[in-house]
């Protein structure tokens, strides 16, 4: 029987977990806080939970103009402790699914910290494993799975303190709302935290460090949330990077890189993750590992040691739960000799949680600008949708991306409320070589947004003859 360990109870470390019992491995997982694993218990999982309660708020928004009468946003009152308890009951929850599912499938989870031992044992790799309140045991496994995670990136002159100085793990303990947050870093993190608070009715001002928020995502879309963020009173601080944040007591000064200082009730930093690979015992093992700490991966997961293989966050390869799940999967079908597809970033979707939502799926919009994949596209506002009119949808585009010649559907962003549900047609467009006129073809309720994806591949529909 094949044994497995694997480091790490995230998404990279759980779903393999359950792939390797059910090919009857013997399989071992450590995780130092709870199944599920950071995505569960502190990042992704809270964070959208939270987001949910802001969505009630923004339900309020603009009811007059829908000819409905009450006091709109000034009326609403957010009670936050009931907010986080909220937050942190569905984390615990699903964290406690997750273990259930674990234990059901033979897993035994460990509670506690794990690390490669000192020696090499031919085909065979010793983990030590240290159990909460308990003496250090060795585990010799044929397969040993990293799905280790990433911590806040904590730079040195903005040390949180969980009063004033927060990272995203630490809001969710706050008594009450901030009256002015400051959020440093405008990556997805830093953008959906933001757009959270800001409908949630705290003042904002996001402190972004390049010209634009969310400068790695498709620009129109950036700019366009960017615009809805202003419109509706964030202060937006572009090409201003943070140097130093200070808890004055009564509240924290941001310090800027060109002298200018901002003060607020509290400050949010966003500024990226740093994998947990330091304590692993990598490099004595002779794993390797690549520089800021990421372990260095193959499309099948494989490390450079035979027999130890790494998924998810602590491999930089796209930190998405959805991708760290995909690795770990893979990990196990190839350790276990199964036939197995190398992973394939062209087909992953992505979606930001902001007000609106900003998904998106294949080639994008620097690939097509820059030659790098050939296409034609086309960009529909939903300002034309009648579904988007009934319901104020006045923000959000959809675009997508078709071979020249074949018409063939490469990639597409959409921008909408709920986007990270209207992608999949996209997504399974470009996972299954689908042509715009394929896309044109399909029959869309109306009135309805998705309709806007089928009109925007009927604008791409004539094609040159191959
Ligand atoms: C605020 C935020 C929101 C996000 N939202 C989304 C989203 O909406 N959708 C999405 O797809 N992705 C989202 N992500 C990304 C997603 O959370 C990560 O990609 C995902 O958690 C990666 O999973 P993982 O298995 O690699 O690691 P993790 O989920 O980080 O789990 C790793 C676990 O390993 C444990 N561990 C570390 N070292 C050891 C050790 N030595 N021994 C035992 N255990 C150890 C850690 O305690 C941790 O629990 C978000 C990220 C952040 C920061
Ligand atoms: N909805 C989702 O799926 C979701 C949500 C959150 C995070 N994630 C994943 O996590 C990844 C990382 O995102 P992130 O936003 O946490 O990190 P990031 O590294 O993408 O963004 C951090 C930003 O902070 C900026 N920054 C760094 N130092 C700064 C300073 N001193 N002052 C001002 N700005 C500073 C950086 O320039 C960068 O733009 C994403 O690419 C995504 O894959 C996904």
């Amino acid at each position: 029987m094949s044994r497995i360990v694997i480091i790490g109870g995230g998404p990279g470390g759980y779903e393999a977990a359950l792939v390797a019992a059910q090919l009857d491995a013997d399989v071992t997982l450590v995780e130092a806080d709870g199944a599920g694993g950071a995505c569960v218990l502190s990042d992704c999982v809270p964070s959208k939970t939270f987001i949910a309660s802001s969505e009630v708020v923004t339900g309020y928004r603009n009811n007059d103009r829908f000819g409905i009468r009450s006091a709109g946003l000034s009326g609403v009152s957010v009670d936050v402790a009931t907010v986080n308890e909220r937050v942190k009951q569905l984390a615990v929850a699903q964290s406690g699914d997750i273990q259930a599912k674990l234990v059901k499938a033979g897993v035994d989870v460990v509670h506690g910290h794990a690390r490669m031992g000192d020696d090499t044992l031919g085909h065979t790799h010793r983990v030590l494993i240290t159990p909460v309140g308990a003496e250090t045991y060795a585990v010799d496994a044929d397969t040993v799975l990293l799905a280790t995670g990433a911590t806040p990136r904590v730079l040195p002159t903005a040390v949180p303190d969980g009063e004033r100085v927060l990272d995203w793990r630490q809001v969710y303990d706050l008594p009450e709302l901030p009256e002015h947050l400051i959020v440093v870093g405008s990556g997805v993190t830093g953008a959906e935290f933001a757009s959270a608070f800001l409908a949630i009715g705290v003042r904002v001002t996001l402190v972004s460090s390049r010209e634009r928020v969310m400068p790695h995502e498709d620009a129109d879309a950036a700019m366009a949330i960017e615009r809805v963020f202003r419109e509706r009173g964030m202060t937006i601080l572009n090409q201003s990077r943070a140097k130093s944040v200070v808890n004055t007591g009564d509240g924290v000064s941001v310090t800027l890189a060109d002298g200018r200082s901002v003060s607020g009730s509290h400050a949010l930093m966003a500024v990226g993750a740093v994998p947990n690979t330091a304590d692993l015992g990598l490099r004595e093992y002779g794993v390797e590992v690549a520089q800021g700490g990421y372990v260095t991966v193959d499309r099948v997961s494989r490390t450079n040691v035979p027999g130890i293989y790494a998924a998810g966050d602590c491999t930089g390869v796209l930190p998405l739960a959805s991708v760290a799940a995909m690795q770990g999967r893979i990990a196990v079908w190839h350790a276990m000799g199964e036939a197995v597809t190398p992973l394939r970033l062209r087909t992953v979707s992505a979606n930001v949680f902001t007000d609106p939502e900003l998904a998106t799926v294949g080639v994008s919009q620097n690939d097509v600008d820059s030659g790098k994949v050939p296409a034609r596209q086309v960009m529909l506002p939903l300002s034309g949708n009648a579904r988007a009119k009934m319901a104020e949808v006045r923000d959000g585009f959809v675009k997508l991306f078709c071979r020249p010649a074949t018409g063939q559907i490469v990639g597409g962003v959409v921008v909408a409320p709920k986007a990270s549900e209207l992608i999949l047609p996209v997504t399974m467009a470009v996972e299954n070589n689908l042509t715009v006129d394929q896309l044109a073809h399909t029959f869309t309720i109306y009135p309805s947004l998705s309709g806007s994806i089928a009109e925007a591949a009927r604008q791409l529909m004539y094609h040159e003859p191959r």
